[in-house]
């Protein structure tokens, strides 16, 4: 069954590229025709084959009226704008404060951590008072912050979805409080990671979700239906007793990761210019045990070899408050 989902899926996938590859070679002979560029080195068609797309049905209907915000990159491995170690330090710098703050309620995971790391997290808690120099216990003093407000203490900012700028454009993702400066990481694209050969066609009927990797590995973040079904699911599978591989909370109304919003990052377009640029990471082996639980995603098949895929969507300039970020779905790969 398995095997007759995924080549379904692979026809399904087939046929959306067929058609977004006829829109495309029709635009580009039109184009080329009317420029008297027809005679080009490159032709369309070897265009189309390095064009790495990210959102397949998206970029059948729109890619006519797209043609200046596609973007440029002259190899697979200078697809990074900043380096993963600067995307790993965020990303722990972020989940250590979330911890910190909801320290009170982690006790189940704290008993089975080792004693170095325990008292590493319960020195951060410990602070002396500035009279009588005394230690204070800050966890009895915690006040618990909401996620968002954890984000603006720790990098200078939040975000929040909200109605786009956009005319019909649905939701958005808006810089909301402080400041983002270029090269940050500013949110992340939650949801369940598939390899090339796993079956995702249910799933991915009408779903304007499915975020395409460079190397074909994709990621649904739709969070209704069908796929919020498979990543529960795959959530529950991989907990570890008291340790959760991933965090499932970007499903509900009350997330624990504030960054888990990238989802809902829309398109730039010929007015707006993209803001953010998706970049993957690979969470290294070594990733701390009690801060999987902030993951926003989880491998579709539990797969010990690999290591789990995510994506975090990367400042390509300052952007201010107020400000919506737009990304840009349409990635030429030379
Ligand atoms: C990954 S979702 C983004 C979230 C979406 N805005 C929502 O509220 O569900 C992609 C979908 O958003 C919409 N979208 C994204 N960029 C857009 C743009 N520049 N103009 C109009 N619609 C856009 C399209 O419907 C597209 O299929």
């Amino acid at each position: 069954q398995a095997f007759s989902l995924g080549r379904k899926r692979v026809e399904r996938r087939t046929t959306l590229s067929k058609v977004a590859e006829v829109v495309w070679l029709r635009t580009n002979r039109s184009r080329e025709e009317k420029d008297g560029r027809g005679k080009e080195e490159v032709t369309g068609q070897q265009r189309w084959h390095r064009y790495k797309y990210r959102f397949v049905p998206w970029i059948a209907l729109n890619l006519s009226q797209n043609q200046r915000t596609l973007r440029y990159v002259p190899d697979n491995s200078k697809d990074k704008i900043i380096p993963d170690e600067d995307v790993l330090g965020a990303l722990l710098k972020v989940f250590r404060a979330l911890f910190i703050n909801d320290f009170s309620r982690q006790t189940d995971i704290l008993v089975l951590l080792p004693e170095a790391i325990k008292s590493e997290y319960q020195h951060s808690l410990v602070s002396h008072h500035p009279r009588t120099e005394k230690p204070v216990n800050r966890i009895q003093q915690q006040k618990l912050c909401q996620p968002g407000e954890v984000l603006f203490n720790t990098l200078g900012f939040s975000i929040s979805r909200e109605t786009s700028s956009l005319i019909s454009a649905g939701k958005g993702v808006f810089v909301t409080r402080g400041f983002v400066p270029k090269g940050t990481v500013v949110s992340m694209y939650p949801g369940t990671v598939y390899q090339q050969h796993e079956p995702i066609f249910f799933q991915s009927i009408g779903n304007p979700f499915i975020f395409r990797c460079l190397d074909g590995m994709l990621i649904d973040g739709n969070d209704k239906g069908i796929s919020k079904v498979v990543y529960r699911s795959c959530n529950g599978r991989d907990q570890l007793g008291p340790f959760k591989m991933s965090d499932c909370t970007w499903l509900t109304s009350e997330v624990q990761n504030p960054l888990a919003v990238g989802q809902y990052v829309n398109n730039c377009s010929n007015d707006k210019a993209a803001n953010v640029c998706y970049q993957e990471f690979d969470v290294p082996e070594l990733f701390p045990m009690e801060l999987k639980q902030y993951l926003p995603n989880i491998m579709f098949s539990r797969d010990t070899r690999s290591l789990l895929r995510c994506v975090v969507l990367v400042a390509l300039r300052d952007i201010q408050q107020g400000e919506e970020l737009f990304s840009n779905y349409y990635t030429i790969v030379n």
